[in-house]
């Protein structure tokens, strides 16, 4: 039998080592069919090196309030240094650092504007809201590779903000500070929700439960859409006193029946027809994210559907968003780890499910999503 693994592995040694040589790269970047790739390749290396800088800009220009400032441009740099309280000379170091990465333009000598990436941030009070918050990654970042040898066993500025996290790590008993994560998650709900509306009909549905919804933001995106949805919100005690008053006012408090409850511990309510599960099973490690499926799954008459929407692992065009970015956020966080769609299918169907499949959004980025069939 042929020994794929042996010819890869021996193969990518070998293209490695090309790679690495010196003339090869100093050729590479002359000879005329091969060296776009070359450059392309340099470029998307020296892009790994420097992100961290270029967040940081991105970071500045949210906490210095440089987007609004350029939403009601154009403005002269004297301006932005005045309103930022900077010297002018700092203003410009940003304004031209903002610029390359499209989120300042210079429309004419010193009228400084939005770029195009700016405007969007700039319209967007969820991602400024998410910026703000990777200040705690960017911290327990800072030495990546103690991170990784404390193996998750002492607590670290996001297992404090997940409160939830925290706790299966080492970093005491759960807090019960869950308005802040609350809000952060109800400010960067709409991503996720927008996916699910585009990629899924809710008409067949008549009872749906959000489990660990939050403050009922999801539900609230959905239950607008279908007002003939009767809603359920479960999550703990805590989150959901205020959940159920928030959504009971978007949608009206007839439609909302509140679950307060601990999804490991206490059985998922009955009489649901589907049950949604939105970023909630990349927070959790492999065992007892099978065991919450299996809680879901045992609530489930047949034919009820759960559905599982969360930014996933090995997302073909968006790789480095799962196992990059959400690999070493959940890791910093002490609790769970992004998968792929594949192992969600395979999870889903050890706990019972009749048959699991993926759903196509068009930005995997906000979220991947995955129907089981109970
Ligand atoms: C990452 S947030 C996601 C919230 C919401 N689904 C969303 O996408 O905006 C995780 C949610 O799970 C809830 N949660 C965590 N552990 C829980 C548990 N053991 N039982 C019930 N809810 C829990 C948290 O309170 C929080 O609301």
């Amino acid at each position: 039998m042929i020994d794929w693994t042996a010819i890869r592995t021996g193969w990518i040694a070998r293209r490695n080592g090309v790679f690495a040589n010196p003339r090869f790269q100093y050729w590479a970047a002359r000879l005329p069919l091969i060296r776009w790739i070359a450059r392309s390749r340099a470029d998307a290396a020296f892009n790994l090196l420097a992100g961290f800088a270029y967040s940081q800009v991105l970071r500045a220009c949210v906490e210095g309030g440089l987007f609004d400032i350029l939403k009601d441009g154009p403005v002269s740099a004297a301006e932005v240094a005045a309103r930022m309280e900077l010297t002018e000379d700092a203003a410009l170091t940003l304004l031209r650092a903002a610029r390359p990465l499209m989120l300042s333009e210079e429309a004419g000598p010193d009228r400084w504007m939005l770029g195009e990436q700016g405007a969007v941030f700039a319209a967007n009070a969820g991602v400024q809201a998410m910026i703000r918050h990777h200040r705690l990654l960017y911290a327990d970042l800072a030495d990546p590779v103690a991170l990784l040898r404390r193996d998750r066993c002492e607590p670290t500025g996001l297992s404090r903000f997940w409160t939830y996290a925290g706790a299966l790590h080492g970093a005491g008993t759960r807090g019960t500070q869950t308005s802040e994560y609350s809000q952060l998650m109800a400010a960067s709900q709409h991503f996720v929700a927008d996916e699910v509306l585009a990629s899924v009909s809710f008409r067949p549905v008549k009872r749906l439960l959000d489990v660990g919804g939050g403050h009922g933001a999801f539900l609230e995106a959905i239950g607008t859409a279908w007002p003939h949805l009767e809603l359920g919100l479960f999550d703990l005690p805590e989150v959901v006193e205020t959940g159920r008053d928030v959504l009971g006012e978007a949608v009206g408090a007839a439609r909302v029946t509140g679950h307060p409850g601990n999804f490991f511990k206490d059985t998922i309510p009955r009489g649901y027809d589907m049950v949604s599960l939105i970023r909630i099973l990349h927070d959790h490690d492999d065992e007892p994210a099978q065991a919450l499926l299996s809680n879901i799954r045992t609530s489930l008459a047949p034919g009820a559907r759960l559905l599982i929407a969360e930014p996933m692992a090995q997302i073909r065009g968006a790789e480095p968003m799962g196992e990059a970015f959400f690999g070493l956020y959940l890791w910093a966080m002490g609790s769970g780890r992004p998968r792929s769609p594949a192992q969600i299918i395979a999870m889903a169907k050890k706990a019972g499910f009749a048959s699991a499949r993926s759903v196509a959004t068009a930005q995997p980025v906000n979220a991947s999503v995955i129907i089981a069939r109970a």
